[in-house]
């Protein structure tokens, strides 16, 4: 194995997509090799058929091509072996944190809702979107499983995740490592799956899916109060919940029981998103379409309830091109960022994870004397 070190220096700046680390980190660089002006490299793929082979081929050559005397780039494609593949797997296990540990500085964001169709995974998918543009690594697990649409509105909806023997990879879009209940189903087929089954899934969403680290996890629940909810808290019991409702009082109402769980699951609720606000005709004039009030209406039920301040985080407006950049899979505060319905959703994104955190639970490093 012959690896040339200004090669490899080139190499260090090309990350493999999906695992988003450097190849040669990874052990993907077998061989580099530099002769009269022509850089011959080996990459070793973690599977035979890796749907990022093009990706990863074309960003070598790249990298390559830059490196001064180089006239000439070849690369090979190659195979890890089953050994390489489990020390690969090794590496990234110890460095990968256990988003349950109380430990673990990930930041786990819940995003439930009493009634469907509020709008809550157009809001998860965006807030997502606005933390990666904002340089946070940032995870998604779309836990709606009877109704998952993450991967549509993110524009990857045929995807599938790579597996490297039982790790699954998740896949990427909008700088958002993505899993969904949906990438395992075939077809569009209706979940029917049962609580312990659900509750099955989601652990192994959360073992088996290799995200690395994470500055947030989003989890998109489904509506209501169901067992996913119960899994979520007992699965990740440092997680955090948002409850997203529509300006409507009866909407509100519903969305009491879906973050009053909090009482028995002993997760923070950090506050209420009003989705479907005021929409701003061409006029100017506001359009009350569902009402008003229903948030600030929900952060006070649940202020008195949970015996804490929940704060109304903020009122996204009814805004036709939030729904168009669900359907084309580039969300709003991407397309649009200055829309008044992204920069609200931008500013929450922030604001949720800008928050001091509390020390409770973490590890100092301190020993006293
Ligand atoms: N602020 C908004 N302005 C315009 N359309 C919106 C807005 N928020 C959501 N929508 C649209 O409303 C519909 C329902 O949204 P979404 O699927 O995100 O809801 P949901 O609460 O996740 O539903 P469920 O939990 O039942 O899957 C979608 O067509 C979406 O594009």
């Amino acid at each position: 194995m012959t690896l040339e070190p200004r090669l490899l220096e080139a190499l260090s700046a090309v990350q493999d997509p999906e695992l988003r680390r450097p190849i040669t980190e990874l052990g993907m660089v077998e061989s580099a090799i530099l002769s009269e002006g022509t850089a011959r490299v080996t990459v070793l793929l973690t599977i035979a058929g890796c749907p990022m082979r093009s990706t990863i081929e074309n960003d070598v050559a790249a990298a390559l091509s830059a490196v001064p005397g180089v006239g000439r780039v070849e690369v090979a494609l190659g195979v890890m072996s089953p050994e390489q593949r489990a020390a690969l797997r090794e590496s990234l296990k110890s460095r990968s944190v256990p988003f349950s540990d109380p430990a673990s500085l990930t930041r786990v964001i819940a995003i439930a809702s009493g009634k469907g169709g509020v709008g809550k995974s157009s809001l998860t998918a965006n807030l997502a979107c606005a933390m990666a543009a904002d340089g946070l690594r940032v995870g998604l697990i779309d836990a709606d499983v009877h109704g998952f649409s993450i991967p549509g509105l993110l524009g990857i909806p045929g995807a599938k995740p790579t597996r490297v023997d039982e790790m699954i990879l998740p896949p990427v879009a909008h700088g958002v490592k993505v899993i969904s209940i949906g990438m395992f189903i075939d077809d569009n087929k209706p979940v029917i799956w049962r609580g312990p089954m659900l509750h099955r899934a989601l652990e192994q969403f959360l073992t088996d899916v290799h995200f690395g680290d994470l500055d947030v996890l989003l989890l998109d629940l489904p509506p209501g109060t169901g067992d996913i909810a119960i899994s979520v808290s007992q699965l990740l019991p440092g997680s955090e919940l948002v409850v997203v409702t529509t300006p409507q009082a009866a909407a509100a109402q519903v969305a009491e029981r879906a973050g009053s769980i909090a009482v028995q699951t002993g997760q923070k609720v950090v506050g209420v998103i009003e989705n479907m606000s005021a929409m701003v005709l061409p006029d100017g004039s506001l359009l009350e379409i569902f009402g008003s009030g229903g948030g600030a209406e929900l952060a006070q039920r649940l202020s008195l309830v949970l015996d804490t301040e929940v704060p109304l985080l903020g009122q996204v407006a009814l805004d036709p091109l939030l729904r168009v950049g669900g359907d084309t899979g580039v969300p709003l505060v991407l397309s649009h960022p200055d829309s008044p319905a992204a920069a609200q959703i931008i500013e929450m994104a922030r604001g949720l994870t800008h928050r001091p955190r509390g020390l409770a639970g973490l590890k100092l490093g301190v020993t006293p004397r």
